[in-house]
């Protein structure tokens, strides 16, 4: 049974491997590709007031090309649904992986921290914060190469990073104290909060601040005061202290951070917070594969694409690009 009509004959829906508040996903392959996809779907007449967080996001998305951020390939919209193509993430919750193993070692801990860090200095570099940065929202994919996920609550204030925000958002036991009293806040230093609780929970395979009750948890927040368990070291003590400062001024930056000693110990030099990949980049290769398939010259195609639609064209374009950056035939699956 098709469920939704728009996807038929472009995606074969497969089964749902998320649901959140307003949202479900869904694993499928994109058809003239044979490429796995996931597809978050929501049903407008759901969306209430959180249908601007849509469009904030997809905007967003738009703009993002980064290794460790989940691509985005198409958005479609119907009268009754949005769709989102996004990366397939086939490795699963950062969180589920903490939790296989207990707590990560100082190496393997540093190794996810590093692509993390890269991620959120790219998001700062650019101008957006993500705000909802927590273990659920950081994915791996089939080389467990780290890929950040939701940007449902990211925001790209209007006056830039230094520009206060105050909408109240994310997950409480993530959230900084300056967002738990309501104050007005700056994205870019909440997001060094929650990644001080993510490399928490890398380490130690808990939360730094965490109860039933929420009062409880606000007020351990708000204190700023958590456990150290004697397996850490002093310098994963001294980076975590570092960014759980309940003062966001006293928090380090993230431009401090991708220098950090803890988080160069061992690699040659700070975390690279460049893409490796442009946003628009024109592939030959791809462009005559398409080209072949869609009967007309590589140029009349590029001419197509390179207004980034974000239709099912720029689908297969980004979907064969991804193939050929696995090291993949670069190839449609023409049989019916
Ligand atoms: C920018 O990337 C986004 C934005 C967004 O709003 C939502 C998502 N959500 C995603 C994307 C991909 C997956 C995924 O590929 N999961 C998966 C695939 C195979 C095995 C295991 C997991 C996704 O999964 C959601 C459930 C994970 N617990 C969510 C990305």
């Amino acid at each position: 049974m098709v469920r939704y009509a728009v996807l038929k004959g472009f995606y074969e829906l497969e089964k749902t491997i998320g649901c959140g508040g307003f949202a479900k996903v869904k694993l499928a392959m994109h058809t003239l590709t044979g490429e796995k996809v996931a597809i978050k779907i929501m049903e407008k007449a759901h969306l209430g007031d959180d249908l601007p967080r849509v469009e904030l996001e997809t905007k967003a998305l738009k703009n993002l090309s980064h290794q460790h951020i989940c691509k985005l390939f198409q958005l479609i919209e119907t009268d009754t649904h949005y769709f989102i193509v996004l990366e397939y993430c086939s490795g699963g919750e950062l969180f589920d992986h903490i939790v296989e193993r207990n707590r990560l070692g100082e190496g393997e801990s540093r190794s996810f921290f590093r692509q993390i860090v890269s991620a959120v200095a790219y998001l700062h570099n650019i101008g957006y914060a993500h705000r909802d940065l927590k273990p659920e929202n950081v994915l791996l994919d089939k080389e467990h190469v780290v890929k950040l996920i939701d940007f449902g609550l990211c925001a790209k204030p209007k006056g830039g990073m230094d520009s206060h925000l105050s909408t109240s958002c994310g997950s409480p036991t993530y959230a900084a104290p300056e967002l738990v009293v309501g104050k007005r806040y700056l994205g870019s230093e909440v997001d060094i909060w929650s990644m001080g609780v993510l490399l928490y929970a890398l380490l130690c395979g808990c939360l730094p601040f965490d109860d039933n009750n929420i009062d409880t948890l606000y007020r351990k927040i708000i204190s700023g005061r958590y456990d150290e368990p004697e397996w850490l070291s002093v310098g994963s003590k001294r980076l975590i202290k570092s960014m759980l400062q309940v003062d966001p001024k006293k928090r380090i930056t993230v431009d401090k951070l991708v220098c950090h000693p803890w988080v160069t110990l061992g690699y040659d030099g700070p975390v690279n917070k460049d893409s490796v990949y442009d946003l628009h980049v024109r592939d030959e290769e791809c462009l005559n594969v398409m080209s072949q398939y869609y009967g007309m010259s590589s140029s009349e195609l590029w001419l197509r694409l390179s207004s980034w639609k974000y239709d099912y064209d720029t689908a297969t374009y980004l979907l064969l690009m991804t193939r050929k950056k696995r090291g993949l035939p670069v190839r449609l699956v023409t049989s019916s």
